[in-house]
């Protein structure tokens, strides 16, 4: 794909022009003229250097190279080509520009978010130097201008890159940054958005000669009289073999060895140790190592999917939980791999814990790649190129792995589609990963699967309509029942304050009962901290953000009131603002009141909580996780995160402990999102030996949807749930586009969006919804409304009305009071 512009001759005469995307949100790409002696250099996918605006530069990457002379202005001249080869491919750059058409956002801020932050420069860019480097640069075979550079990277620690200008003549910056970044003397600075510290650990590898199993075999035959290094090293081979690479305290403690036993085949140049952080890419050895064999019923399943994928590009397969999907995967990512083709393979950020990675690293070893955000920047720069050299086969990764540069992309597997988390919320993109991919495959030809055991109304109405193939696996595997889901009726629990009980005396028998059986629980609560909000028992005010209309949570651990929209937290209050009176009520509960809750309830139990305050950072998720496999935790209480593909042989039990919370959302999707929850929640009981048992805790037992979580039954839920959406008119029977308005004046946001909603109702009056101010109408001193249009499925349309908001909203902004009202247009919205 490196294609040259062939047609290019360096010495004809006609003006060379380059259309550049640069990291902004611009109305529309910009131009440059190619000087002549730059032109033989300049190609779609290299990063050349722009003033933009006065006097500020910019890396930006050459999108199309043409003979257009613009009429209306004269174009600056590029100042210099920065890359010999693409860094992204054609496929990138059209599916750029699909991303930012579809999803209403400018091409520059698709390339933002899909660029690790190696290649993105800017005047604002800060360069850090690399203290590993040390004071002496002779062996890096640096030239002057790197060397002036990296002096003074030494001396001050970081430069702006105006600084870096200064020191050096200013038409070379650009060229010379890039090779001290690629000779990693310094990294461009980044918001560091996750302050957790890198783990190390120590890893055992053998020496690459005693790879070859003779030599190996030689060796231990040699080794009969020194039994305690025979056993170390026969630990090491079987550790290799289940857990894909070898930890060395893993390797003392199972082998019983001392650490200078360890020491001496270190000497002996056996094995050999490696110190790295613990998300490092794993070298592990390339091959394939799939240990079990499909049940009949995945037999089928895998053979239809084969078959769909004859005639239809895109597969979705539903499998109930626990039904071994994730088995059916493995075997279409071996044979792409066989094929010589590269796998993305997509999960929501939270499941992808170390569960999964170890599962897949195991059968898959060093063919396989992780990608998620709480990669550094180097590592992304790394994965980056091993993706797009084609060495990474199979990429494991969150919703932003799309944008990595695939080469010859075969398969696309979107697990747990139904996942709102695959849709990115802010900033622009606003794009679903989802449906993006769908998108990306089909410029490679690939194929993608879907996978879920709740999926998506939208995915589920396309496979009805033959528009998507559909697979289905309607069994647990090994025959295992789906768990018996039981409701229990909270109206008729009494509490002193008359308040919801938090455990049920029958949640609370059920809990007693699978502890003494030695199995465990989890219990499911969508609200995190204390409780929801205090309330005053006099007048019943309740304390609110400054900066956002809501309600604050506390939180007992911290002793705080916090807003969940804005992070701020607050002290406690003991006098209410409205009477004066001292005595608040504690109104519902959050996961750290179940906690404390628990421990009064089960002191001896161990107990765990698992939400986003809980487990700051990802190793504290993964060693959650960890605990409760080993059996070192009875309960585990939490929110969504507990949710997710999770896999434990020893769940007996699934406590639901606020239905009426999960079913009250104001939001035409709180019916599917109800179900899928419950669903998903309640599949991880009972997926090993026995039944499992769910308890859902509820107030009003008569909802429709309830009836059917009980039931396991989707395609009825499906059916029930598209009936109402057809009554309204909501996706999937149209397409969403919401506009948000946001203004630190009330009444200027108010206004702004009524005068849209004039403005779009000659052509689209019919299809508004609003607008209306949201639940929560401030978030950060900003006011909010939104304009919602429902725009029904016919060819033409959609793209009528993105061209009419993009019109509207330029107009808009040309009205003195609305100037600085911001317009956030997003399509499919969650
Ligand atoms: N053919 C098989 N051989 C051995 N074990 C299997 C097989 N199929 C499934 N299993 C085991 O059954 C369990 C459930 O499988 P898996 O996690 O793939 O289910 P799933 O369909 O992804 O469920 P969920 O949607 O709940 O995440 C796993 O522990 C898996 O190893
Ligand atoms: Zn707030």
């Amino acid at each position: 794909m490196d294609s040259l512009f062939t047609d290019i001759d360096p010495s004809s005469t006609p003006t060379h022009f380059v259309e550049v995307l640069i990291p902004l949100a611009l109305p529309k790409n910009f131009t440059w003229k190619v000087p002549p002696e730059l032109v033989s250099a300049v190609q779609p996918g290299v990063r050349v250097e722009v003033v933009f605006g006065k006097n500020k530069k910019y890396a930006g990457i050459v999108k199309r190279v043409h003979q257009e002379a613009p009429a209306s202005f004269d174009p600056k001249p590029i100042l210099n080509v920065l890359d010999d080869a693409p860094i992204v491919f054609l496929q990138e750059l059209a599916f750029w520009e699909w991303i930012a058409d579809y999803y209403m956002c400018s091409e520059g801020e698709v390339m933002q978010a899909a660029l690790p932050t190696h290649f993105k420069l800017s005047s604002e860019t800060i360069l850090l130097f690399n203290e590993t480097i040390g004071e002496d640069f002779s062996h890096l075979d640096l030239d002057d201008e790197e060397f002036l550079v990296a002096e003074a990277l030494l001396l001050r620690k970081e430069l702006k890159l105006l600084e870096v200008q200064q020191i050096l003549d200013a038409t070379h910056v650009y060229p010379v940054i890039k090779r001290l970044l690629e000779k990693q003397v310094c990294f461009v600075w980044e918001e560091l958005k996750h302050t957790y510290k890198e783990k190390k650990e120590t890893y055992v590898h053998l020496q690459p000669q005693f790879q070859q199993e003779e030599q190996l075999a030689e060796l231990m035959n040699s080794w009969s009289r020194a039994p305690k290094q025979l056993e170390l090293l026969l630990a090491y081979l079987h550790l290799l073999k289940t857990e894909g690479e070898v930890k060395q305290s893993e390797l003392l403690k199972k082998s019983g060895a001392s650490s200078a036993q360890l020491k001496g085949l270190i000497e002996k140049n056996v094995l050999w140790t490696e110190s790295r952080s613990v998300d490092r890419l794993a070298t592990l050895p390339k091959n394939i190592q799939i240990p079990f064999t499909l049940s009949e019923q995945q037999e089928t399943a895998l053979h239809s999917i084969r078959e769909q994928f004859n005639h239809k590009q895109v597969c979705l397969l539903r499998g109930i939980t626990s039904s071994g999907k994730t088995l059916l995967y493995t075997k279409l990512m071996e044979e792409m791999l066989l094929q010589g083709k590269q796998v993305l393979y997509m999960l929501p950020e939270i499941a992808l814990t170390a569960q999964v990675i170890r599962r897949l690293q195991s059968y898959f070893g060093g063919y396989i790649v992780i990608y998620h955000s709480k990669f550094n920047s180097s590592e992304r720069l790394e994965l980056w190129n091993k993706v797009k050299s084609g060495e990474a086969r199979i990429i494991l990764g969150a919703r932003s792995a799309i944008f990595l540069p695939f080469r010859e992309l075969g398969l696309v597997i979107c697990d747990e589609e139904h996942d709102p988390s695959y849709k990115q919320q802010d900033p622009a993109p606003r794009y679903n990963a989802r449906d993006a991919a769908i998108y990306l495959a089909s410029l490679f030809n690939a194929r993608v699967l879907l996978g879920s055991a709740t999926p998506s109304l939208e995915s589920w109405f396309n496979a009805m309509h033959g528009k998507y193939g559909l697979v289905e696996l309607s069994q647990r595997y090994g025959d295992i029942q789906l768990p018996e889901i039981q409701l229990v009726d909270t109206k008729l629990v009494y509490t002193p304050d008359r308040s919801k009980p938090i455990i049920t005396p029958q949640l609370q028998e059920a809990i007693e009962l699978a502890i003494q059986q030695n199995k465990q629980v989890i219990l499911f609560q969508n609200r995190r901290g204390y409780s929801p909000y205090q309330v005053c028992q006099t007048c019943g005010w309740i304390p609110h953000c400054k900066n956002c209309d809501v309600s604050l949570t506390f939180h007992k651990i911290q002793n705080k009131l916090v807003c969940h929209y804005c992070g701020t937290s607050y002290p406690t209050v003991s006098v209410c603002e409205a009477c004066g009176n001292h005595q608040f009520t504690q109104q519902n509960f959050g996961t750290e009141r179940i906690e404390e809750t628990l421990q009064e309830l089960f002191p001896k139990a161990r107990i765990a909580r698992m939400d986003v305050d809980a487990v700051k950072g990802k190793h504290a998720h993964d060693a959650l996780i960890q605990l409760f496999e080993q059996h070192r935790l009875d309960i585990l209480v939490g929110t969504q995160m507990v949710v997710k593909g999770l896999d434990f042989d020893k769940v007996a039990l699934v406590g639901i402990l606020d239905a009426d919370a999960i079913l009250g959302f104001a939001d035409f999707r709180v019916n599917e999102r109800g179900f899928q929850l419950m669903e998903q929640v309640s599949g991880r009981a009972g997926r090993k030996g026995a039944q499992g048992l769910v308890l859902i805790q509820v107030r009003n037992l008569q909802h429709p949807v309830l009836l059917l979580v009980q039931q396991h039954d989707y395609k009825a839920f499906a059916e029930f749930e598209l009936n109402n959406r057809h009554q309204f008119g909501y996706p999937p029977f149209s397409r969403m586009i919401q506009l948000s308005f946001r203004h630190k004046d009330q009444n200027t946001v108010r206004q702004a969006a009524h005068q849209m909603a004039n403005w779009l109702n000659p052509h689209f009056g019919q299809y508004l919804v609003g607008p209306a101010a949201p639940v929560v109408n401030r978030v950060r001193n900003q006011y909010r409304m939104e304009l919602v249009i429902k725009l029904p499925k016919e060819a033409g349309l959609l793209q009528h009305c993105k061209e009419q908001i993009e019109l509207l909203t330029a107009h808009l902004h040309q009205q003195p009071p609305f100037k600085s009202v911001t317009v956030i247009p997003d399509v499919d919205p969650l």
